[in-house]
Order: structure tokens, then sequence, then C-alpha cells
């Protein structure tokens, strides 16, 4: 059937936006995010991300953004899927790991979350 791939730009309900460049013949992929919204109160900047997905056609994937403006670093792992008008969607968890300096907040330091993402 037709694939769903992860190249391009997306956009999600919080509205973050991100762009997937290249998606290599080994899965891998780089790519940028763009975060409407953040846990810190500094400047947003653009961001890279690292990944690899399947290449079937309904792909599961995972990828890694370090954040530029903050100490911390999400994980993103999900599947992509053809809605019923053949759009693809990303459906993802990911895990929010913000630095502390006291080994006590460790346990609060990870945040978990599911968003969708869909074509910009
Ligand atoms: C905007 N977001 C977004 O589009 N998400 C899917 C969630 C998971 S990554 C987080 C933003 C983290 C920014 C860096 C920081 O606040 O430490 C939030």
């Amino acid at each position: 059937g037709q694939k769903c791939n992860l190249a391009g730009q997306w956009k999600n309900d919080l509205g973050s936006e991100m762009t997937i460049d290249t998606v290599f013949k080994n899965g891998t992929f780089l790519g940028k995010y763009l975060t409407a919204v953040s846990s810190t109160n500094k400047t947003i900047v653009l961001s890279p991300l690292i990944g690899y997905q399947q290449l079937t056609d309904l792909p599961s994937f995972g990828f890694t953004v370090k954040w530029l403006f903050s100490n911390s670093i999400t994980v993103f792992t999900g599947q992509c899927f053809l809605n019923t008008s053949g759009q693809r969607v990303l459906q993802t968890s990911w895990l929010l790991r913000s630095e502390t300096q006291d080994p006590q907040n460790n346990w609060s330091q990870t945040r978990l979350g599911y968003n969708i993402f869909y074509p910009l």
C-alpha cells in the first residue's frame, strides 16, 4: 500500500513544528524541532533531532531532540499511520528528561506525554 514515511514538515497540537529531512536507506534521519512551549522561561530556538524509522508501510520510529535552549533531552517513539482521507499522522509517546544539580530531585526529572503530529 501507500508508504507513510517521516520526511517532511509536521505540527502537533501544542503548536510545535518539526522538519524531518532526508530519510536514508538504513532508516536514519535528521531534522529540526521548533517548540512553541517549554518548561523553561528561556528563549526558544530550533533544536536538532536524530532518529530511526522502520522502512515498512506504516513504520515505527524513534528520535531524540537535544534542546539547545535548555539542558534537557526528549526522546520520542511512535508509528506513522494514514487516516481515512489518506493523510499521514504520527502517533507518538515521549519522555522529557530535565537536568537537576541535586540527585535528590532525580525522581521528578522525567515527564511523559503523548502527542499527535499532522503534516504542515
Ligand atoms: C513543546 N513540546 C512538544 O512539542 N512536545 C511533544 C512535548 C515534549 S518535548 C516538550 C518541549 C521541551 C522543551 C525543552 C524544555 O522545556 O526542557 C513538549
